[in-house]
């Protein structure tokens, strides 16, 4: 909710623009409120405009050349330094994190940890190389690539990992030559206000990373146009990737898109069903199944169907729900009011169209749970491919179970989606895994492992609808923060 000129005690958070905090043109804020407690506001972000965008860009553009012209070794050094800030931040920041969007203290920290990780693996990026000698036709001629920076990137992030995904954009972005305008959601602005007060505490130049929060409608699609936003990286809902992509490409930009999952997890016959079991909890519900990763549809063989199933409901039943804070949950709230709805909107589709709902399905509202976004871990059996649960993403705490009598209709089912993030396989056949890895239709395959969790010294990304095929992390990030330049030298 839009609130002019608030006077409270509660911390307002400015936008950053050429190394300085600054109110929005607007001087409306939001609220961003805890999941847990609707009536706990964490803090208040600026509601930006197109204005605020303008003056970011031109503090990024202003500051990109002499940034490029530093070395990449001396880049790095201010990487280095953000991480040691985070580090010092890391209990206060996940805190937030886990107030903002509800995902478990322990993930929380598990999260920031992970961004110190990228901080630390893009700053010794800094010191690989860039280049290839290739040969020439010509034998007195030196031939070799060599890489620049775009110019100035258009960062825009989701509120499901809102340390992890704006830091695998932000860094890699820097340490080629880039500067950037940062749009976190709005949800989890104070968290990404968190994460760049730790890159201006590492001295970074000013205008050399910008944040404006606002909404997506206005901030985000002022990104998507700007003319001198050379490329936008964007993670998110395919509904609004799409709609960035189209705006890139009208005006020449480059563009990068991480987007929706409906991961499949396949339990054969001959899988360790305890392993499989624990691995459904973990990458369906864990951080209440919003992630891109997370499990959504588990094809699962007729001969240890009933097994699987009795032990996934005993495993789920054990789960403990709560405040993300409290040392005893397992599993928080939905990050927002408008996220449980959609989830409870999926529930009562399942229901409707015929799925049989063996666990869960209600939203929690007594006691503890009056004031938050509870919903309970659900699971449906009998669903069938045609089913809006096992085609939509949900972004939610359920799983679809789908009985199969083959590897190959349980993959034909697996690939019918227009998805292609994330898939998993249980078996301890090793022909079986391969034909996993040669038919799946995902840019993360894993045998006898969750279908969430990223390494992000990996590519990550995925086929189909999921990405624009291009990848982030690892050293892939390289292909799409920088340009090739093939350069032929004569005397
Ligand atoms: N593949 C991945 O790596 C990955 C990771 C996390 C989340 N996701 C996806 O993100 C979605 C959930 O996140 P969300 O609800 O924040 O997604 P979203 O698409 O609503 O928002 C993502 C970002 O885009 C901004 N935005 C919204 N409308 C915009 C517009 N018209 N123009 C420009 N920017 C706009 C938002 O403010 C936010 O910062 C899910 O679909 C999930 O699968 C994908
Ligand atoms: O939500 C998308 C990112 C997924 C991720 O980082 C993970 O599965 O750990």
């Amino acid at each position: 909710m839009a609130v002019s000129e608030v006077k409270t005690k509660k911390q307002t958070y400015l936008n950053y623009i050429d190394g300085k905090w600054v109110h929005s043109s607007t001087k409306k804020v939001d609220k961003s409120i805890n999941p847990a407690n609707k009536n706990e506001i964490v803090g208040y972000v600026q509601q930006s405009n197109e204005e605020d965008v303008n003056k970011a860009v031109e503090a990024a553009k202003k500051a990109q050349v002499n940034w490029r012209r530093l070395s990449s070794v001396k880049r790095g050094e201010y990487l280095y330094k953000a991480a040691s800030e985070l580090e010092k931040r890391m209990d206060e920041i996940a805190e937030t994190m886990t107030r903002e969007m509800g995902k478990t203290f322990p993930e929380s920290k598990g999260e920031v940890q992970r961004g110190i990780a990228i901080l630390r693996y893009y700053a010794g990026e800094g010191m690989r190389k860039i280049g290839d000698v290739i040969p020439s036709s010509d034998s007195e001629a030196l031939m070799f690539t060599t890489r620049v920076p775009l110019g100035v990137v258009g960062v825009i992030t989701p509120w499901n990992f809102p340390v992890a995904i704006p830091i695998w954009k932000i860094a890699p972005a820097i340490i080629y030559g880039n500067t950037v305008v940062f749009k976190p959601a709005q949800e989890t602005a104070v968290t990404a206000a968190k994460i760049v007060e730790c890159l201006d505490q590492a001295g970074l130049p000013a205008g050399v990373v910008n944040m404006v929060t606002g909404r997506g409608l206005v901030v985000g699609n002022a990104i998507a146009e700007h003319p001198d936003i050379n490329a936008i990286t964007f993670t998110g809902s395919n509904e609004v990737g799409k709609t960035i992509a189209q705006k890139a490409v009208a005006r020449g930009a480059k563009y990068q898109l991480e987007m929706g999952g409906k991961n499949p997890v396949i339990v054969l016959d001959d899988a360790d069903l305890d392993q499989a079991v624990e691995a459904t909890v973990s990458g369906g519900l864990r951080s209440t199944g919003q992630k891109c990763t997370a499990t959504s549809r588990v094809f699962v063989h007729s001969n240890v169907y009933d097994e699987f199933k009795e032990k996934l409901l005993s495993r789920v039943k054990q789960i403990t729900i709560g405040n993300g804070l409290n040392n005893d949950t397992w599993m928080g709230p939905c990050a927002s009011e408008k996220q449980l709805e959609t989830v409870l909107y999926y529930i009562r589709k399942g229901i409707e169209e015929g799925a049989t709902l063996l666990y869960g399905g209600n939203r929690l509202e007594d006691g503890e749970f009056k004031n938050g976004f509870y919903v309970q871990p659900t699971i449906f059996e009998n669903v069938s491919p045609n089913m809006t649960i096992a085609r939509e993403e949900i972004f939610g705490p359920v799983l679809a179970l789908i009985k199969v009598d083959t590897l190959e209709e349980a993959l034909n089912l697996a690939n019918d989606t227009p998805f292609g993030l994330s898939a998993s396989i249980f078996t301890k056949n090793i022909g079986n895994a391969l034909s996993f890895i040669n038919e799946i239709e995902a840019g993360l395959v894993r045998i006898n492992e969750e279908s969430a969790g990223v390494e992000l010294q990996a590519p990550f990304g995925g086929m189909k609808q999921s990405s624009s095929h291009s990848r982030e992390q690892g050293r892939a990030a390289i292909e799409f923060f920088t340009s090739i330049k093939t350069v032929l030298i004569k005397s």
